[in-house]
């Protein structure tokens, strides 16, 4: 499948976010905890460490991901030193409360009413970006909603007397380093996509599935996958379903579609389509973006009026 890139729409949301980086004390970095490596956008550390400006990573869904795939990317993200991560559900008020109390940690120079921490939730369309703002604030600011980029103003909100919300929700395209990513975002909801290509992204996932989680779709459908590939599990799916065209074929579309929304919604049990060791290669290979410029010498120059 291919994923359009828009150089133009690209240069111009790097562009704000490094203006409201300057702006910025902490970076909070929304991933989803299913694939927190393919909903990342290395723009984020790119602006931030060109900054020096610390980052909260949130896991977001963790209530959907594989638990034990969850643990191990919180430790491979926890070696920096100036970042920590942490697996939420954003629409858990509980865990949600956690959140300030880890921001003040990793910047701790700010956090008082003459000097509010300035935080930027920063991520790709739908990873819980107005989920993560509007239970931060306790009541609704930015519209949520199940399709891509649904926020698209820049807000900016005060959380209490020493805290500040920018919010740049949407702005950040995913970076599809490889074209799995583009298909694990595609099924994740990240990206929008057709029938056709609904098509393909359904067989990869029912790949995916039969790889690490066969039990949960059989658990889901009544049927066993020994021998199937990502076609044949639909197939099974339309069949059990009886999902039939007219001419009594089966309909593959609509088997291909259903298994992709009982994923996004948790209903085939807790999945996680990527793990550290999964993406080993590429993480192995990775190459740090090249830096703007010369990072700021103090934090003193920062520092704005309320
Ligand atoms: N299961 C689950 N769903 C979540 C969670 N957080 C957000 N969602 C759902 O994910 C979808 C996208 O959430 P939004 O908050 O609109 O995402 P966003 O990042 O602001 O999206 P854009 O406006 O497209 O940038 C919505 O259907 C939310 O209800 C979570 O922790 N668990």
């Amino acid at each position: 499948m291919s994923i359009q890139w828009f150089p133009g729409h690209m240069n111009a949301a790097r562009k704000k976010a490094a203006e409201s980086m300057e702006k910025t004390d902490l970076v909070i970095e929304v991933l989803d905890a299913r694939l927190p490596l393919a909903s990342s956008n290395p723009m984020i550390e790119e602006l931030r460490k060109h900054r020096q400006r610390p980052c909260l990573k949130i896991l977001n869904k963790a209530d959907l991901a594989d638990p034990a795939a969850t643990k191990e990317w919180l430790a491979h993200f926890n070696g920096a030193k100036d970042t920590h991560a942490v697996a939420l559900s954003c629409k858990k008020p509980a865990d949600v409360a956690k959140v300030p109390g880890l921001a003040l940690k990793l910047a701790p120079h700010r956090g008082t009413a003459l000097k509010p921490l300035r935080m930027m939730i920063m991520g790709i369309p739908n990873v819980g970006k107005s989920t993560l703002m509007n239970a931060l604030l306790k009541k609704r600011v930015a519209a949520v909603g199940d399709e891509p980029a649904v926020t698209k103003a820049q807000q900016r909100l005060y959380l209490g007397n020493n805290m500040v919300l920018i919010d740049t929700p949407g702005m950040l395209w995913p970076k599809i380093q490889h074209p799995t990513d583009g298909l694990m975002l595609a099924a994740s909801h990240a990206v929008g996509v057709n029938a056709v290509i609904e098509e393909e992204v359904a067989t990869f996932l029912a790949e995916q599935l039969l790889a690490r989680y066969p039990a949960l779709l059989t658990g889901r459908y009544g049927f066993a996958t020994e021998g199937l590939d990502g076609v044949g599990v639909i197939e099974g799916i339309a069949q059990k379903r009886a999902f039939r065209v007219k001419g009594g074929e089966l309909d593959f579309e609509k088997a291909a579609h259903t298994l992709l929304i009982d994923y996004r919604g948790g209903a085939l049990g807790r999945i996680s389509l990527e793990t550290p060791a999964s993406r080993k290669h590429l993480l192995d290979t990775y190459v740090p973006p090249v830096l703007l410029g010369e990072p700021r010498a103090t934090e003193e120059e920062d520092d704005d009026e309320r």
